[in-house]
């Protein structure tokens, strides 16, 4: 099987019947209400998803048993390799340090790391300014390799990668939303959503209506020409979550998600990432410093000094599904 192959199988559809609640919640937030305008007669889909033409249930079981990379020099954790029924992690760390340089001296931002991380998670890794966190998203990203130890993603060793095809895996594997929000400060709104999907060759009429409907999703048709600089905080971080999930990543990696937010828009925010995760199936995976975010996790990992501390498990009560 080839890379492309590979990413194909893991290409999903976002559903749009279990989209709906968040398109409903979108609607009260921002005090629309033509949603159900765009739903069809049996009010499971809706009219306009361009991502509806997709054949692939989001959750797709070729996604825990396939390595990224068919190439026999990768190290692997195939399942056959596992024993029992335990599942294959999507990401796994392997005693992995992170040493800068300081001039002379060296610094270790990431001491010794062990993690795995399941499909279907909402992770929530909390720890202090300066404690490793965004280290961590980094490498749990492919966006930096570890100065010690291995990270896998699913199954393949990333270090053994070609930097193109990383960077091919976290533009279709990965949707990243940052503090920063990284948004191109000369593309509009509709531009910068876009952006991605131009990157994946994706048809431009259909690109056009993909980045349209993940505009509407976050509130934002009416922004779609003004240019970052026109938006508020709020709104710049809801083009990059529209940007994030434009071609459909399976794994959604925030940074602070809510970090400059007032609390009513990063409560949004939050609500919409625990709906991707919850009902569309979404790995979701935020470092924070703001413990309010626990309350979505299935599982939390304490980071202190570049070392996990502890991880709790969390159960969900119905009231937070
Ligand atoms: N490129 C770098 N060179 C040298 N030191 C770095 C570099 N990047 C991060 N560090 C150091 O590594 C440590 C961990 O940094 P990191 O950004 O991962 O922390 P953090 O937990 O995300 O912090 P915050 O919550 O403030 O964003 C810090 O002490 C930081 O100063």
């Amino acid at each position: 099987m080839t890379l492309t192959e590979i990413i194909g199988a893991f290409k999903t559809k976002l559903n749009a019947s279990n989209l709906l609640n968040s398109l409903e919640k979108a609607a009260d937030f921002y005090g629309e209400s033509d949603i159900d305008s765009e739903m069809d007669d049996s009010g499971e889909t809706l009219k306009n998803n361009p991502y509806s033409s997709s054949d692939s249930a989001f959750v797709n079981n070729a996604f825990v048993n396939n390595a990224f990379v068919n190439n026999a020099s990768v190290k692997s954790l195939d399942a056959e390799n596992v024993s029992g029924n335990r599942k294959v992690p999507l990401i796994k760390l392997n005693d992995v340090w992170k040493i800068y340089q300081m001039g002379e001296s060296d610094f270790a931002a990431l001491r010794g790391i062990n993690l795995e991380i399941y499909e279907g998670e909402f992770l929530v890794v909390l720890g202090p300014s300066g404690s490793g966190k965004s280290t961590l998203m980094n490498l749990i990203g492919c966006l930096d390799l570890p100065s010690r130890g291995t990270v896998f993603l699913n199954s393949g060793d990333i270090s053994e990668l070609e930097e193109s095809e990383l960077a091919r895996i976290r533009g279709q594997m990965i949707g990243f939303i940052f503090q920063s929000f990284n948004l191109i400060p000369t593309l509009n709104t509709l531009e910068n959503v876009l952006l991605p999907l131009e990157f994946q060759e994706e048809d431009p009429h259909t690109a056009q209506k993909k980045a349209a409907y993940l505009l509407e999703i976050v509130g934002l048709s009416d922004k779609k020409h003004n240019l970052p600089s026109q938006l508020s905080g709020g709104q710049r971080q809801r083009v990059a979550i529209a940007r994030s999930l434009a071609v459909n990543p399976p794994v959604i990696l925030a940074d602070e998600p809510t970090g400059n937010l007032d609390s009513k828009t990063g409560n949004y925010i939050l609500e919409f990432l625990n709906s991707l995760n919850k009902k569309e199936g979404k790995t979701v995976i935020i470092v924070t410093h703001d413990l309010e975010l626990i309350k979505y996790a299935t599982r939390i990992v304490y980071i202190r000094d570049g070392r996990i501390e502890k991880v709790e498990e969390c159960i969900l009560d119905e009231g937070r599904k």
